[in-house]
């Protein structure tokens, strides 16, 4: 250790690094934004540039590594996806002015979750931050939000259920407090390990988590003197979350977030469960191997922008148990089916931006100007289409109401904004021409310029007679005469020498002087008074936000629903009718990706197959080949059922639904190496949670369950699980098997019934129908499937010679075991002597007063505790 202080930049970068100890902090110093010390060696190793050295600090290397500024943005994106979190330090101060290093400050901090750059955000993704709360009782309180979007989501569950939350908001970051027991931070491990959520977490300070400050902060930004409205004025540990949440979102975004003026309470009770498993095996937003395509969003979106995309997103992931809203978004799809309505609307919602994060980045001050013209544009083009929507159905005339932007705001940017304005307000060139007397007089001089400095030539040469006399500007000398070696002499008295050079001089005059300090601080000053008139744009415009951000709704949700009724037309899907009474019919339904796989390979139309699930059909034992096409069978009712509950028409002739409540799916998983868990493990893991949450409105896919084991111990196992979906559960079950002996369960179970994938021979060949039709399968064909697969012919011929042998074996020592038969009652323990006394009596015989006597007497047999 040494005495010697640190230096004065070394003091205030540590100062500032105090603030963030847990964050990388980008320390900018000219063009470059540099790192020091362990910061360095992490960013080094993490974006693999140069570590140096340079000079010492209190009696230390100081060892560091930079980024140049203009490349910010792509070291930044690499950063956030490795999950880190960056601080970045501007300088504030006056560099002209400074005494010692000039002042610098944080001015935000990004993180994975509270990302707002364009450049950093995807266009169909929000980027989710989450607050978790451990509450008492082992409630947990959830607060989340989006800074891009003005709206905060609450919830409450229980600790057991967080695993499900997590899977459903799918956050990008996740805070909760380090005051929290070792057992909650545990419980966080473990269902990361589970694949709940894969989010970077952050512990923030325990007093955070407040629950009346939570609601104070709710009220301040809603405005309002009571939660009630929202339903959200009980939810005390949400509340705690919330003023977390937006501690942490106002921290890194150096400012409030005055742009947050909504409030949404989800309850687990109002949304369709999709477990994290469904949503996965139904590859819904992410194929099985996690790519974005082909899946249901991916085949779905169509939409013209990007706000649409991420609602119909939010719509397939948070699908509602109640009717009301599927109806509404269905009775306007069809409307815009209509006359070919959609088309016109669309042919309108073309290049709209995205009002939503733009609005958002005016209320946080970090719009850029082309923002602001792509939305004084948008603007204009939503009032026409305000105008243009007549009255068509009363959801659509709800939306269009809401597209009039705000009054003034279009003329406001229309006249503010230049044509074509630099990417940064720091360039200048940025407010139009005609908006401001002062910045046209500014640029005036500087326009005259030219002018005046052909003219000054010409006056010098006649002057000087110096014939090649130039009059010339250049950025680190400034203005000057530029007079070659051989005319010298001819210089008149009051040129003054500015610079030498080979072959010429280079001067001044006072008058040349004098026009230079007025051009240049005319520049400067036209650069400082955009900045301003920027900024009282931008506050002129705060006022327009809540309106600004419903328009930006409006705008998503009549793109999402045009999106819908190009799909419903362009794949021909029928519109579902909804009915009180539990049922899934569907006549002719189709899986939507596969048949666009189908159809885009050119390999064969799709073979459609009808559903019929009901009062007296709960359950549909599935046999038959592999290959044969049960998977897709039971995946396309889930996708019917699921497309059906967001208000989209379906891949099918008809669809009649009733309520549903949940969409669970037991589909074979890879091994889970890495949290040492087999398959059969996670098999019966899966199948459990399922057979403890699904409710008759429940839709059921199992498929091969049972399959991880012996043959014995699986098909026990299957069958005691079918039985029990069917007795006890008494879900809506799609239950796929390669075990014959459960096709005998519908014989003995009322409303099972046995389906089968068809496929004919032709030879040793197997050719796949897809068809299902009632009735077990005959017999499975592995061993040509295995041909199919190329097997070699050495291999396929001892196996069928195996599978003879075996089936003979099979026939000869066939035990009868009834697999569905309920086990023996368990054993029940001797009488107590109450319930020998109690069993004695015969009420009917005692008169009143045997009858009290009895009853003392069995009371003092009671065992004393
Ligand atoms: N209805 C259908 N129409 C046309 N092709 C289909 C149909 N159903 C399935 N297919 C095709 O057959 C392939 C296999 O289907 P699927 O995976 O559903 O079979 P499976 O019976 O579940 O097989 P396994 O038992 O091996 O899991 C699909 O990838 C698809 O290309």
């Amino acid at each position: 250790m040494t005495d010697t202080p640190h230096t004065p930049m070394m003091q205030q970068y540590l100062a500032l690094k105090a603030g963030y100890p847990d964050t990388l902090l980008l320390y900018r110093m000219g063009d470059f934004y540099e790192v020091f010390f362990a910061d360095a060696e992490k960013a080094a190793r993490l974006l693999d540039i140069t570590l140096t050295q340079r000079g010492q600090s209190a009696g230390q290397p100081v060892v560091m590594a930079g980024v140049p500024f203009h490349a910010l943005e792509n070291y930044l994106a690499r950063l956030i996806r490795m999950g880190e979190s960056v601080a970045i330090a501007e300088q504030v101060g006056d560099v002209a002015t400074a005494k010692g290093p000039v002042e610098r400050k944080v001015v935000r901090v990004v993180t994975p979750g509270t990302l707002t750059d364009t450049e950093l955000l995807s266009d169909k993704q929000e980027s989710t931050l989450l607050a978790v709360h451990a509450g008492k009782r082992a409630r947990c309180g959830l607060a989340w939000l989006s800074v891009t979007q003005g709206c905060v989501l609450l919830a409450e569950c229980a600790q057991d259920e967080l695993g499900a939350w997590l899977a459903r908001i799918a956050p990008s970051e996740l805070i909760y407090s380090a005051g929290v027991t070792e057992r909650f931070e545990d419980h966080l491990k473990t269902l990361r390990q589970q694949g709940a959520f894969g989010c970077p977490v952050a512990p923030r300070p325990d007093w955070q988590f407040d629950t009346a400050l939570g609601e104070r902060t709710l009220l301040a930004h809603l405005q309002v003197a009571t939660l009630e409205a929202f339903g959200a004025h009980e939810l005390h540990e949400a509340h705690a979350a919330a003023a977390a949440l937006l501690h942490y979102a106002e921290h890194t975004q150096g400012r409030p977030l005055t742009h947050i003026h909504s409030l949404r309470v989800q309850r687990g009770s109002e949304l369709i469960d999709l477990p994290a498993n469904t949503r996965r095996n139904l590859e819904l937003v992410k194929t099985l191997r996690g790519d974005d395509a082909p899946t249901l969003f991916s085949l779905l979106d169509t939409c013209m922008t990007g706000m649409g995309s991420r609602l119909l997103r939010r719509w397939l992931l948070e699908p509602e148990r109640d009717r009301a809203p599927a109806r509404a978004r269905l009775s306007a799809t069809t409307a815009l089916r209509e006359g070919g309505n959609w088309t016109r609307l669309r042919a309108a919602l073309k290049g709209v931006c995205d009002v939503e994060r733009i609005t958002a980045r005016i209320a946080l001050g970090q719009v850029r100007p082309r923002e602001l013209l792509a939305l004084g544009q948008t603007l204009q083009k939503t009032e026409l289409l305000a105008q243009s929507g007549q009255a068509l159905e009363p959801y659509l005339t709800h939306i269009f109401a809401a597209l009039t932007p705000p009054a003034d705001c279009t003329a406001l940017l229309a006249r503010a904004i230049a044509p074509e304005p630099a990417a940064l307000v720091r360039d200048g060139g940025v407010i139009a021409s005609g908006f401001d007397a002062e910045l046209d007089e500014l640029r005036a001089i500087q326009t005259n310029c030219d002018a005046f400095l052909l003219d000054l030539e010409a006056r010098e040469r006649e002057r000087s007679g110096i014939a090649n006399l130039r009059v010339q500007f250049n950025k680190v000398h400034g203005f000057y005469i530029e007079v070659t070696s051989s005319q010298l002499a001819k210089v008149p008295e009051d040129y003054r020498r500015r610079q030498t050079l080979k072959n010429a001089e280079r001067f001044i005059t006072p008058e040349l002087k004098a026009f230079e300090d007025k051009a240049l601080s005319a520049s400067e000053r036209a650069l400082s008074r955009e900045k301003w008139l920027y900024d009282q744009v931008l506050a002129q415009l705060q006022p327009h936000i809540p309106q600004l951000t419903r328009l930006a709704e409006a705008l998503a949700t009549l793109d999402v629903l045009c999106c819908l009724a190009e799909r419903s037309l362009t794949l021909n899907w029928c519109a579902p009718q909804f009915v009180a009474e539990p049922c899934i019919e569907i006549d002719a339904g189709r899986h939507p990706v596969v048949e666009a796989r189908l159809a885009e390979t050119s390999s064969g139309a799709f073979i459609a197959n009808s559903t019929r699930l009901n009062a007296n059909t709960r359950m549909q034992v599935i046999t038959g080949p592999n290959m044969g096409g049960k998977s897709t069978y039971m995946r396309q009712v889930a996708l019917i059922v699921l497309l059906a509950s967001i208000g989209s028409h379906v891949p099918a002739a008809s669809c009649r639904l009733g309520p549903i409540d949940a969409i669970h799916t037991r589909i074979g998983a890879a091994d889970d190496l890495a949290n040492a868990q087999s398959t059969f493990m996670l098999e019966m893991l899966e199948a459990a949670q399922i057979l403890h949450a699904a409710t008759p409105h429940s839709l059921v896919l199992m498929d091969e369950i049972g399959r991880g084991t012996s043959t014995f111990d699986g098909l026990a196992l299957a069958g005691s699980i079918a039985t029990q979906l069917h007795d006890k559960t008494r879900a809506f079950t799609l239950f796929a098997t390669h075990y014959f002996e459960l096709t005998e369960l519908p014989a003995k179970a009322r409303h099972a019934v046995n389906m089968h994938v068809s496929a004919a021979e032709s030879g040793s060949d197997i050719v796949f129908l897809h068809e299902i039709s009632p009735g077990p399968a005959s017999r499975s064909y592995g061993i040509q499937v295995a041909k199919l697969a190329g097997m070699p012919a050495t291999v396929l011929n001892h196996a069928r010679h195996a599978l003879e042998a075996l089936e003979a074996r099979a026939g000869e020592g066939k035990l009868q075991v009834d697999l569905f038969a309920p086990p023996p009652a368990p054993e029940m323990n001797a009488p107590s002597r109450v319930e020998a006394a109690l069993a004695a009596l015969d009420p009917d015989k005692l008169s009143p007063r045997e009858a009290l006597d009895a009853l003392y007497q069995l009371k003092g047999a009671l065992p004393r505790t």
